[in-house]
């Protein structure tokens, strides 16, 4: 059986970063949005905090007007559904929703949704946008025995945290650590959920992660992309992305 390739969603939240930094309204987000989408990229993420420190209401509105022009594209917008992420997904109904359970304040996201915990509060929610169209993808640690929980909450999918694989990736313990995300994954897919991941994935560590965890659907890759960036301009850096998940279906 051949395996679908995955998709590239590019995470803005940190051209917005430093855009907020000034008055000046540069880097331009939207432009950045563009440029991505027109170099390869497959969609767009944002993770519109409370705090509005990165991406602004304006930004995720300019931006889903991108993606909608943009055939096949596909806009991903994270968040708590109990701060501000469903007032975006009522508005905009963006192809993805994916739900992350951080604080209001949260430094960045450092972890999943717990079952059977979450599951009575998450449950209308998801039900609610997926009535709306939007794809539902939850947060999730790598622990094989909570896929079935998020399956019961009625999401479409999971998005596996993979900043202990980025943490591990070099180490000892990397493999270790790599056959702990096959086991999350080959359970979510055998839940009947498809797989998405994120956090601090990057040129280094994304294609033994491919290679090794089965039915990656998708990655979004935003804090390390910025940085290759920076160096390499936003289209050479979304080629070397796109290469390196090639590489791990070659
Ligand atoms: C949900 C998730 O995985 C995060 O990677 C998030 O989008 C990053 O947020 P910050 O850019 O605010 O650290
Ligand atoms: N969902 C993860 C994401 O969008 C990007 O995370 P990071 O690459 O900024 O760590």
């Amino acid at each position: 059986m051949t395996r679908r390739k995955t998709a590239l969603s590019i995470n803005l939240n940190k051209v917005a970063l430093v855009r907020n930094t000034r008055h000046l309204g540069i880097p331009n987000v939207a432009k950045a949005g563009e440029i991505c989408l027109g170099a390869g990229a497959h969609g767009l993420t944002v993770h519109p905090r409370p705090d509005s420190r990165h991406i602004r209401s304006e930004d995720v509105f300019a931006l889903e007007e991108i993606v909608r022009h943009r055939a096949g594209a596909e806009f991903n917008i994270e968040g708590n559904p109990f701060h501000n992420l469903m007032d975006f997904v009522r508005r905009l109904r963006p192809q993805q929703c994916t739900l992350v359970p951080d604080s209001e304040d949260q430094f960045t996201s450092d972890h999943g949704w717990d079952f059977p915990a979450d599951l009575q509060r998450l449950q209308p929610i998801v039900a609610e946008a997926k009535s709306l169209g939007v794809r539902v993808s939850l947060f999730m640690d790598p622990r094989p025995e909570l896929m079935a929980g998020a399956r019961q909450a009625g999401a479409d999918r999971v998005e596996l945290y993979t900043e202990s694989y980025a943490r591990a990736f070099g180490t000892p313990q990397q493999q270790a650590v790599l056959d702990q995300f096959a086991r999350s994954a080959q359970a979510a897919l055998g839940a009947g959920l498809e797989v998405n991941a994120g956090h601090d994935l990057n040129l280094y560590n994304l294609t033994p992660f491919l290679r090794t965890v089965p039915g990656v659907l998708e990655v979004s890759i935003g804090h390390a992309f910025v940085a290759d960036a920076l160096e390499l301009g936003y289209a050479a850096a979304v080629k070397a992305y796109l290469a390196a998940i090639d590489a791990a279906f070659a």
